[in-house]
């Protein structure tokens, strides 16, 4: 089915999360992971108090002084799961992304007391916890959308069993049009959960494959997309589409992204049950740390990194 006859170029779906198991609305949810790869949900159960203290803890953390900042730096910081960094990856990029960030990854409730930082803390456990919701319905809908009609747990870790949030922060540049936010690249999770503000400048590749599509800020909503595990995983059927972010020369960004994945130590393959109806995998068994690893020696290069599975 093509969406576009439904839904203009120039929007992605928007999709209303209370009645998520009504058949239709599993079925948008599944036919937008396929034809666009990215969509918005509104009526999701993430209460927005969670989502405006998570934003305003991202400003908090970013108005601290670089001294402070740079204690998370890969230089300095005290564990490989908590990053302060500005830019992808500075030694590899011809030009550096307009972005500083701090990336979290969750290990445990007692880790992140005792390395994240305090202003953020809290605001971050939350947002994630509060997700969790929303995370096994869009799961559930579109691995039933598979023909996958059970989660049980091993599937489950398979999909979620690790999740790493970014906040994300974009001064405003002199000038814009010499750098960009993000390059071109597509994400390496099953799914990202992303709450941006009401700026803008997050565009995805459009179906033509020529044109970019721009993702409307809309107050209380969260982007979802699909990343190249679950392209993987679905052998194809969902879609992780390339995206990017422009720099903005009046105005300074923030986005929160949860990106929601398997564990580094997952083999990841198309799903058994879509290769048993004969169905021919497209994608190889990969390590999911080996995948991650090759994702990051590189700067961003747009769909490029799925080469690393195709067969
Ligand atoms: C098993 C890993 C993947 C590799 O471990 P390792 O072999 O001991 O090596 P390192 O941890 O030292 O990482 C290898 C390289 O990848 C880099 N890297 C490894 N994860 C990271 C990291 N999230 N950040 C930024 N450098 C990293 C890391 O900086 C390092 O670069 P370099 O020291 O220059 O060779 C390990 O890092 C690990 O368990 N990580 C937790 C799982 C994990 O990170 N999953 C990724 C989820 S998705 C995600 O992070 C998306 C991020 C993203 C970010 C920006 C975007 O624009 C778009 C997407
Ligand atoms: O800031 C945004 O809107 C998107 C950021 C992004 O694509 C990422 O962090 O992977
Ligand atoms: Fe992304």
């Amino acid at each position: 089915m093509c969406m576009t006859n439904i839904v203009p170029q120039g929007s992605i779906p928007i999709i209303d999360m209370s009645n998520w198991e009504d058949l239709k609305v599993a079925k948008s949810i599944c036919d937008a992971a396929s034809e666009w790869g990215f969509f918005q949900i509104v009526n999701h159960d993430v209460p927005v108090e969670v989502l405006e203290n998570i934003k305003d803890a991202t400003y908090n953390f970013f108005r601290l002084p670089a001294e402070v900042k740079n204690k998370y730096s890969k230089e300095h910081s005290s564990s490989n799961n908590v990053r302060f960094g500005t830019s992808f990856t500075p030694q590899a990029e011809k030009a550096l992304e307009w972005k500083d960030y701090l990336s979290l990854f969750y290990v445990s409730k007692e880790e992140a007391s005792a390395l994240w930082p305090s202003v953020c803390r809290e605001q971050v456990l939350d947002y994630m916890k509060k997700s969790e919701v929303v995370i096994k319905q869009l799961l559930q809908v579109l691995m039933k959308g598979l023909n996958v009609n059970e989660v049980d747990e091993a599937k489950e870790s398979l999909l979620m069993g690790s999740m790493r949030t970014n906040l994300n922060y974009y001064p405003k540049c002199p000038n814009p049009e010499l750098t960009v936010g993000v390059g071109r690249h597509s994400d390496v999770s099953t799914l990202t959960i992303l709450l941006q503000d009401e700026i803008g400048g997050l565009f995805i590749r459009g179906n033509e494959g020529d044109d970019w599509i721009h993702v409307p800020p809309i107050k209380g909503s969260l982007v979802i997309n699909v990343g190249d595990a679950l392209q993987i995983m679905s052998n194809g059927r969902y879609r992780s589409v390339e995206h990017r972010v422009v720099a903005n020369g009046s105005k300074n960004r923030i986005s929160v992204p949860i990106f929601v994945n398997p564990r580094p130590v997952d083999m990841i393959e198309p799903l058994p049950e879509l290769v048993a109806n004969s169905e021919k995998p497209i994608y190889k068994q990969v390590l999911y740390s080996d995948y991650i690893k090759h994702f990051f020696r590189k700067a961003h290069d747009g769909k490029k990194t799925i080469e690393f599975a195709e067969l």
